[in-house]
């Protein structure tokens, strides 16, 4: 049996005259935690779109995206069964991870929907053993306090660590991470990589999560697969990332990629930043 989780044949996505993705192909492993690193605009959210079935690629193309040993979608058009494949992945985003007026528990057991049946699903109701496991989930990640709060009195930090939570009552088999730490103060930025890199670890949950700054890829991720305008310029170790080959490969567009000299958040200085 492959450990491919994630199949990735020349994925060519075009919105108008501009090309997202130019025939990216990747694959990833079962298990893994890979950063997806790359200037703004170099295509890392619609890669990941991709994954989940939130973006087709274009028609007329031979793009092909296989997710846990099946189809998700071929030539721009979703599997039949993409919905039984999405269950297994979940998306953390960088921001409208919540809804916002319900409370903490009720978006958390919204990892559980795909399990209920559909009336169970329209009047929220849920067994207790459902309960049981997303309050479960709730103290895993630290904030089992908030169970019934609205979703919307939580800080940033704890909204993403509610997302992760319905991950794991999702009992998702990959997370898929879009910047989940962009807005971040620095000790939230940690925390929130560090239940990702323990989910991964613990669990088995393949993770990608797509990252601005390559100190963190450094930290927490061991693979790094780095777009530049639509294209996987690097994919492999993350330490092969130098600030010289990041030079070489983004050019003018490193400093976005590189810790700020007075960047209390950077976790990890692998290298030195000056050469
Ligand atoms: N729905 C869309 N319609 C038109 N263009 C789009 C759409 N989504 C993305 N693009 C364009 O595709 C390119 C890649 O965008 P994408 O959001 O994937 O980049 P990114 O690497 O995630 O950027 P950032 O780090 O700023 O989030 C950009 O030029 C963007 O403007």
């Amino acid at each position: 049996m492959t450990n491919n989780v994630i199949q990735v044949t020349q994925l060519r996505k075009t919105f108008g005259a501009h090309t997202a993705l130019r025939d990216v192909s990747l694959s990833v492993q079962r298990g893994e935690m890979v950063a997806l690193l790359g200037a703004s605009g170099s295509g890392k959210s619609t890669l990941l779109r991709h994954l989940n079935g939130l973006h087709r690629a274009d028609a007329s193309s031979t793009s092909h995206v296989e997710v846990l040993g099946r189809t998700l979608q071929r030539g721009g058009r979703l599997a039949r069964d993409a919905r039984a494949t999405r269950a297994q992945v979940a998306a953390i985003f960088q921001q409208f991870n919540l809804v916002d007026r319900l409370s903490v528990m009720k978006n958390v057991l919204a990892g559980a929907l795909h399990r209920q049946p559909l009336w169970r699903g329209l009047f929220a109701q849920f067994p207790q053993h459902e309960l049981q496991r997303a309050f479960d989930a709730l103290k895993r990640v630290g904030i089992e306090r908030c169970a019934w709060q609205r979703a919307s009195t939580l800080s940033g930090g704890q909204q993403q660590r509610a997302a992760i939570s319905r991950a794991l009552v999702q009992g998702a088999q990959i997370i898929l991470a879009d910047e989940p730490i962009a807005s971040l103060d620095p000790e939230s930025s940690r925390r929130v990589m560090e239940l990702l890199a323990e989910v991964n670890r613990e669990l088995g949950v393949t993770v990608i999560v797509s990252l601005h700054q390559i100190d963190y890829a450094f930290a927490y991720c061991p693979r790094t697969v780095a777009l530049r305008a639509g294209e996987v310029v690097h994919d492999g170790a993350t330490r092969d990332l130098t600030p010289q080959r990041l030079r070489d490969l983004y050019g003018t567009q490193t400093d976005e990629l590189m810790p700020r000299p007075h960047d209390a958040s950077a976790p990890f200085h692998p290298v030195p930043l000056a050469a």
